[in-house]
């Protein structure tokens, strides 16, 4: 079954502890938390401080998806925090396999992200080392959905099962919408994050709107 993971991002920034609440009761499978330090995005959200704060509120596995310039910066108060998963883009670093090295340790889960228009080709020697992979269905910062990563997302699902890797899941992420989900997860995804979908009032709330999401498939 699709897991949901609504995006903290698309809450209102004043009501955190509420939402995370709502999100609980939601029954969302994880609770994902954008890092923007305004260089690789504009925008500037959810310091370590904050992230170290819902680790230790919320009772869903922590999602931290890193749209940092060099990460590595990062790595050790990350480990510290020890979230459940820690996804860092390929498009940040010179160093991903240090990166990716430098989150071992903390028991976390690691996952790469690409870009819309970075090709499948960068994972090929990353492939092995990682438990998830999330595929930008937006730029980075946006929320317009880009229907031509749906087949690289279905590429992406040929080749886990061309190398027999079964534990990587592969996560869509920007734009995601109860009208996408059904062709997101018959392309091949595994998780679908969602802030807009999730958050946005006219969805009746967090319970209702992960509901509808996961009833979309
Ligand atoms: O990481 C990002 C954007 O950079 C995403 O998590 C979006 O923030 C998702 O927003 P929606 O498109 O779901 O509203």
């Amino acid at each position: 079954m699709v897991m949901i993971a609504p995006a903290l991002l698309g809450a209102d920034p004043l009501a955190l502890a509420d939402a995370i609440a709502d999100v609980e009761r939601a029954e969302a499978d994880l609770l994902h938390v954008d890092v923007m330090d305004g260089h690789f995005v504009r925008d500037i959200n959810f310091g370590l401080r904050t992230v170290r704060a819902i680790r230790e509120r919320t009772t869903l596995p922590v999602d931290v998806h890193l749209q940092v310039q060099q990460p590595e910066r990062l790595l050790d108060e990350l480990v510290d925090i020890a979230p459940d998963t820690v996804s860092v883009h390929v498009e940040s670093t010179q160093h991903l396999s240090a990166v990716l090295r430098g989150l071992e340790g903390g028991g976390i889960r690691k996952g790469v992200v690409l870009n819309p228009a970075t090709p499948l080709g960068v994972l090929d020697e990353v492939l092995e080392q990682v438990d998830q992979v999330v595929l930008m269905t937006s730029n980075p910062g946006t929320s317009d959905f880009l229907p031509h990563v749906l087949d690289k997302i279905g590429r992406l699902r040929a080749l886990l099962v061309k190398r027999g890797i079964e534990h990587v899941r592969l996560v869509a992420d920007g734009g995601v919408t109860a009208e996408r989900a059904g062709r997101l997860v018959d392309a091949g995804a595994d998780v679908l994050v969602a802030a807009s979908a999730v958050f946005a009032p006219r969805h009746g709330g967090p319970p209702a709107a992960v509901g509808t999401l996961r009833a979309a498939r």
